[in-house]
């Protein structure tokens, strides 16, 4: 009996799992609890035979002083935990580095592209055939090695081993295996395999665990360290990774396609994983998979602040706050590029009558399509015919519009005067609350349909009134960085009691949007934003815990621009004040961490 294999977990192997547990915790879900701890049943349960036979079979051995006692299957405890502790650490690096990644846009339906614009992806079937083809001489040629029973045995068996769960795994998952960024799949297989190498080098030196001489090739990629071992470090870290991938995969398919999966549980069960793994590729909704690539791409061009915070939701709530994102976006971006008030008005009865449409019940998704195909440009349609209508109530919208209504009011008069619909601070609410109040209902409609057996009707009104005054708060920091933006296009939305106030008139703020006198109504805007950030954001605390920390995230981000307008040194960009990426960071996880 010893110690010495036990010591190694205790300095190498655990203290690694420590510190990514440490940093990963803010960012956990359960479905990430679920997913590491179906991926440790399956390494244990699918390594548990092959190494018992290579113990066995003698192709190594662990000497009686090093390890403590207890076996299964002469496989010895601590070489049992290892199992266990590199899948974790492994899996963990895999979570940490994916995060961000929104998966249902690497679903490829492998069919010619619909339409010009289409992906191509035809090609995928041949990448799949020729990874299996590559997998099976890989298997074949373990074979021919283990036959001979000589130097090649444990190389061979390896091979054998390892080919034949990534074949599985390839099989299911290969669209997202190549898809996927690199950083998502090859810094946490090769990050853990170069740490297992040095302490594997380190093991074998000290006689820790030995590979019998017969056996082996004989080959050391570095003194101590045989290439069998380092190759298996490598197979195995790739496999936890490419189940990881596998298991993403299948939830993209669950979460991106609700005709296909209506109803899908927050862990869906292992036959439901590979249900969706299984289903042809070609059933897939090829509009809905471009129409979610048209959303994020819309959000991370558009915002920042958003496109962050969108990491921190899961499931199909992150996919359709993307697509509510993406239809406020366009009809924002129609109505406000508009070359003449009497155009965005026209934008805005074609978004009152595709919302009267689309909540029709008759045909409604047929009708909205035809004349959303009409009457808007092709790089807007998708964000219109994805909305989620079904479980979004039309009033919210209608506000919205009317808020891009009062827009209209601002006009340039002959004699050189101008006209704003912000009189005093009671019409600046107003406004807020139809073009941010409204976002936020919605925003809030849509964790109430995801999340709807834990939370009561009494609390989904607190829960709106509290969102609604939030979104007035993000709106006035919005005002107050677009002070000198919004004078390009001849609008002020300070309230014009506040202005004269100052001795100010609107066209003066429009023809020289700066001073301090303009200084001291942004502060104005933001002491005002910030009072009642303070009133509604202890509300987001009494949220469902799944989205409590991602709502904070949303939030926080926003204000944080706020924040930085307060100092006089902030970054501007494009004219507008901007927070620096690693301060984003920094605010996001210090909302995680709250
Ligand atoms: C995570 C994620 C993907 C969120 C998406 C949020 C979303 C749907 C935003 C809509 C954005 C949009 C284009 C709306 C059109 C009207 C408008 C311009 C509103 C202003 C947004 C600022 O966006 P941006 O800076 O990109 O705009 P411009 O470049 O100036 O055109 C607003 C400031 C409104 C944003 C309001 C919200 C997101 C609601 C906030 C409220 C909550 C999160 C609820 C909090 C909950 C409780 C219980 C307090």
């Amino acid at each position: 009996m010893g110690f010495e294999y036990a010591l190694v977990h205790v300095k190498y192997t655990i203290p690694p799992g420590i510190i990514l547990s440490l940093i990963y915790r803010p960012l956990s879900t359960k479905l990430d609890i679920y997913k590491i701890a179906f991926l440790i049943t399956v390494a244990v349960v699918s390594t548990i035979p092959w190494d018992s036979y290579l113990i066995r079979n003698r192709v190594w051995t662990y000497p009686p002083n090093v390890v403590i006692g207890p076996k299964l299957f002469d496989i010895p405890a601590e070489e049992l935990f290892f199992f266990v502790i590199q899948t974790y650490n492994t899996s963990l690096l895999y979570l940490l580095f994916s995060k961000p990644t929104f998966h249902p846009i690497y679903i490829r339906t492998e069919r010619p592209p619909a339409h010009p614009r289409g992906p191509r992806n035809a090609q995928w079937r041949f990448y799949k055939l020729l990874g299996q083809l590559l997998l099976a001489m890989i298997i074949k040629a373990g074979l021919d090695m283990v036959r001979g029973r000589g130097r090649t045995m444990y190389m061979g068996l390896i091979m054998i081993w390892a080919g034949s769960f990534l074949m599985l795994l390839w099989s299911l998952a290969y669209q997202f295996i190549i898809g996927l960024p690199l950083s998502n799949t090859i810094i946490p297989i090769i990050l853990p395999t170069l740490y297992l190498c040095v302490v594997d080098t380190f093991a074998l030196k000290r006689g820790t665990w030995v590979i019998e001489g017969g056996t082996k090739i004989g080959f050391h990629l570095w003194d101590g360290l045989e290439i069998e071992e380092a190759l298996f470090f490598l197979v195995t870290n790739t496999l936890i990774v490419f189940g990881l991938v596998a298991f993403d995969n299948a939830c993209a398919i669950l979460h991106a396609f609700p005709d296909m999966f209506p109803n899908v549980p927050s862990l869906p069960s292992p036959l439901m994983l590979v249900k969706a793994l299984i289903n042809p590729a070609s059933r897939y909704d090829e509009e809905r998979i471009n129409g979610l690539q048209d959303a994020v791409d819309r959000l991370r061009r558009k915002s920042r602040s958003f496109y962050l915070a969108s990491a921190a939701f899961q499931g199909r709530l992150r996919i359709d706050l993307l697509l509510l994102y993406s239809f406020c976006r366009v009809a924002d971006d129609l109505i406000d590029n508009a070359t003449s008030a009497a155009e965005a008005r026209i934008w805005i009865e074609k978004f009152r009558y595709f919302l009267d449409i689309s909540y029709e019940p008759s045909q409604a998704k047929i009708v909205a399509k035809e004349y959303v195909e009409a009457q808007f440009p092709p790089d807007a349609q998708s964000a219109l015919l994805q909305l989620p209508t079904e479980y979004l109530s039309p009033e919210p919208f209608n506000d919205l519009l009317r808020g891009f209504e009062m827009d209209l009011a601002f006009s340039k008069l002959q004699i050189g005067g101008c006209i704003s619909p912000i009189e005093a601070e009671f019409d600046l609410d107003l406004y807020a609350r139809r073009v941010a109040g409204t976002v936020a209902e919605l925003y809030l409609e849509l964790v109430f349909y995801h999340y709807r057996s834990s939370i009561s009707n009494e609390e989904e009104q607190l829960f709106l009134q509290a969102g609604g005054r939030m979104g007035v708060a993000l709106q006035y920091v919005n005002i107050a960085r677009d002070i000198s933006v919004d004078a390009k296009i001849g609008r002020a939305y300070l309230p014009l009691t506040w202005l004269h106030g100052e001795g100010l008139t609107l066209e003066a703020v429009i023809k020289n949007p700066q001073g301090t006198r303009i200084e001291k109504l942004r502060s104005r805007l933001l002491d005002r934003a910030f009072e009642i950030y303070e009133e509604a954001r202890g509300t987001i605390e009494d949220l469902p815990d799944e989205v409590r920390g991602a709502m904070r995230v949303a939030v926080e981000s926003y204000m944080e621009i706020g924040r930085a307008l307060r100092q006089e040194d902030y970054e501007v960009k494009a004219g507008r004040a901007t927070v620096p990426k690693l301060k984003r960071v920094r605010v996001a996880w210090q909302a995680l961490n709250k």
